[in-house]
């Protein structure tokens, strides 16, 4: 007999915030994005395909106009098939479906035209293709340099012709008031009103942004309105009334609600960024948080590693045996039944079984496993953080949960000052409480099946406007940075002297500056550029294009900025990157790479490095060194190849396990705050 199955409907929620409140998407829309997936790689479908969709949108260029009569004819066909606050099942099914293609074509037809009109530029079919991604709730990879801004636009004003209110979620607030900027004459044709979002922004300016029709925000702000948002409460019906006027509500929520985002530069925010939680905390009185964090050590010092408790090295973190928990609730008890102990002072908070046993493990693992020279230093009496991945000091970080200071008194250090989670909540379970969400990146392929398990998102490469004309030279190898930077600096001035303009990237301030001072005593002018300022890293790196032009970069040269050629530079070959720092990732190495040779231009990178870059010195055994520093210059590519990518393939590795870890521990505590109440 046959069996049919109905999936069930999404746990959506409505009203005047409405949001998907299903954690990861459903099963059935994740075979659904695996399906489309695979049907993409069958390329004679995916070529066909857009075609016929292209054809659409052209053939309905006509009658798309942007006169108000067409507008408001556009929106209401539009919004019929858009369902924010269905009414019934079955609007809520066809929520889900998406628009229908003739009316997408004529959305994107609309939008192209206002396009033209405003800025000047035709959307590429590469653009329509992608645009067309998004909507569908996919990930569009675009190539570097393809315009995925004006893609991101073309999509964010459908969407918002249809009604829904669409965040635009982009890397740094220096680049959501840079598109903003650029596309509001777009939107203005189409009748949108645009906001922004930044750090400085208080919340009735956040308010206002939100009530536009297209936001753009960072994804760290989008956040952190949420889930201060989530701290204000419900809304009487009064307010819910008075919000619907477009008035004010001092002190209330300022989104309204999640209903569709577009992430650009989506594998930086959805994977780079999402291996931490963002907590939002409040300052707790420090004489409590001292005695509290003082009688966890004491708990903690009190247990036997092997009996009462268990370490895990591999992800610092502590469990206690059954015999500890035991040995921890007896002493709790003894102190809360009045007998003389010397656990006597204890506060009421060690009562609760959870939480007693989180903070003395949490101790533990302040013990014994965050080491001093490893995890941390103490320099001026202060704990200060050393980033995993550089191995530098991580200026301003410090742990939470009460770590920071647990290891502080442990060094004999005076605390600083605490401050208790109010709320938290990581990207894995934010975004996808999107009604929708799409995005665009250069660099998804990697990851993507990590995008369609954490977001249920599938990635759609859209092809190349024109074919790509990017030479890769071989790779080289040198034994110390010393060697590495009179090489580098004869390299350049051989470019210079053709008058290409030439990107250095590399690892640190002091190997920036290092390189600079050869530069500088070969008589070569060039721009070096290690400030922690978004504005102005994007205003040097879009010069880098310009004839004899020389830029020395320390992180990754500007994801997002574009580098014009300048006159003549064509011709010449175009801009060449000259990579001396290996990535922790392999998606970072060609966002670099992807500054030259954009739209079909001319370019050439290449990738030069030391034996003792940071990455090299950590993952290669010490025992190799000295016979790779006297083959580095002989060893053949393929071998030169795979002996660099190991290192960064392991720490691809390492930071997909600690996104996996914080999935996991994020659902343990939602499991747990099940009948405590909500952890945002
Ligand atoms: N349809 C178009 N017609 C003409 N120029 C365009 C069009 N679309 C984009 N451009 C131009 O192409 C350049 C690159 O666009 P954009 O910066 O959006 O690329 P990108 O894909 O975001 O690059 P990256 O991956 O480096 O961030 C810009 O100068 C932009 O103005």
């Amino acid at each position: 007999m046959a069996r049919t199955a109905t999936l069930p409907a999404p746990g959506l929620v409505w009203g005047p915030h409405p949001e998907r409140r299903t954690g990861p998407r459903e099963l059935g829309e994740r075979v659904q994005a695996g399906w489309t997936a695979a049907l993409d790689r069958l390329g004679a479908w995916r070529r066909h395909d857009d075609a016929a969709f292209l054809a659409r949108v052209h053939a309905a260029a006509p009658t798309a106009t942007l006169d108000e009569a067409a507008l408001q004819a556009l929106r209401a066909c539009l919004s019929r098939e858009r369902t924010h606050e269905p009414a019934s099942a079955r609007a809520r099914e066809a929520a889900h479906a998406g628009f229908s293609t003739a009316s997408l074509a004529l959305g994107l037809a609309t939008a192209s035209a206002a396009a033209r009109q405003t800025l000047g530029h035709r959307p590429y079919d590469t653009q329509l293709i992608a645009a067309r991604a998004v909507l569908a709730g996919r990930l569009a990879e675009m190539a570097t340099g393809e315009g995925k801004t004006l893609t991101v636009a073309l999509a964010a004003a459908v969407a918002a012709l249809a009604g829904l209110p669409v965040h635009v979620v982009t890397a740094n607030d220096y680049l959501v008031a840079r598109d903003a900027e650029r596309l509001r004459p777009l939107y203005a044709a189409l009748g949108l009103t645009v906001g922004t979002v930044v750090q400085a922004d208080e919340r009735p300016a956040r308010a206002a942004a939100y009530r536009c029709q297209v936001t753009y925000v960072t994804a760290k702000e989008l956040v952190f309105d949420y889930l201060r948002d989530g701290q204000s409460g419900g809304q009487t019906a009064g307010q819910v009334a008075v919000q619907a006027a477009g008035e004010e509500l001092p002190g209330e929520r300022v989104l309204r609600g999640l209903c569709m985002a577009i992430v650009d530069e989506a594998d930086a925010i959805l994977l780079d960024e999402a291996r931490v939680p963002l907590i939002l905390s409040q300052p707790v009185d420090m004489a409590d948080a001292e005695r509290h964090a003082r009688q966890a050590l004491r708990f903690a010092r009190a247990l036997e590693v092997g009996t009462h408790c268990e370490l895990d090295a591999a992800t610092l973190s502590a469990r206690l045996t059954e015999r500890g928990r035991d040995r921890l609730a007896r002493a709790t008890a003894s102190a809360d039944s009045g007998e003389r102990s010397e656990y006597a002072d204890l506060s009421p908070a060690w009562r609760n079984r959870l939480h007693r046993e989180h903070a003395v493990c949490t101790a533990l693992a302040a013990l014994h496993l965050y080491q001093r020279e490893r995890h941390y230093i103490v320099r001026d009496d202060t704990v200060q953080l050393i980033d995993e991945t550089t191995g530098r000091i991580a200026e301003g970080r410090a742990w939470a949960n009460g770590l920071q200071q647990l290891v502080e008194i442990k060094e004999g250090c005076a605390p600083s000052p605490a401050f208790a989670t109010v709320a938290q909540i990581t990207y894995q379970r934010f975004f996808p409480r999107y009604f929708r969400l799409g995005g665009l990146s250069g660099t998804l392929s990697d990851a993507r099946a990590e995008l369609l398990a954490s977001y249920g998102l599938s990635v759609r490469p859209v092809p190349l406007r024109r074919p790509s004309r990017r030479r890769v030279a071989p790779t080289r190898l040198f034994p110390d940075h010393p060697s590495l930077w009179v090489a580098v600096a004869r390299r350049v001035l051989m470019l210079h002297r053709r008058g290409r303009p030439v990107l250095v990237a590399t690892d640190s301030v002091a190997e920036a500056q290092a390189l600079a001072d050869h530069l500088h005593r070969a008589g070569l002018p060039h721009v070096v550029l290690h400030a922690r300022c978004d504005a102005q890293e994007a205003e040097v790196v879009a010069r880098a294009g310009q004839r004899g032009a020389i830029t020395v970069t320390t992180n990754m040269a500007g994801r997002g900025t574009d580098i014009a050629l300048g006159e003549g530079v064509e011709a010449l070959g175009g801009l060449h990157v000259l990579s001396c720092q290996l990535n922790a990732s392999r998606r970072i190495d060609r966002q670099l790479a992807g500054r030259a040779a954009r739209q079909g231009d001319p370019g050439s990178v290449e990738t030069w490095l030391s034996l003792d870059s940071a990455l090299l010195a950590r993952s290669l055994p010490a025992s190799w060194r000295p016979w790779l520093a006297a083959r580095c210059r002989r060893l053949p590519q393929p071998l030169l190849r795979a002996l660099l990518r190991w290192p960064q393939h392991m720490e691809e590795q390492r930071q997909r396990m600690q996104r996996e870890r914080l999935i996991r521990h994020d659902e343990q505590m939602e499991r747990r705050l099940a009948f405590a109440g909500r952890s945002e």
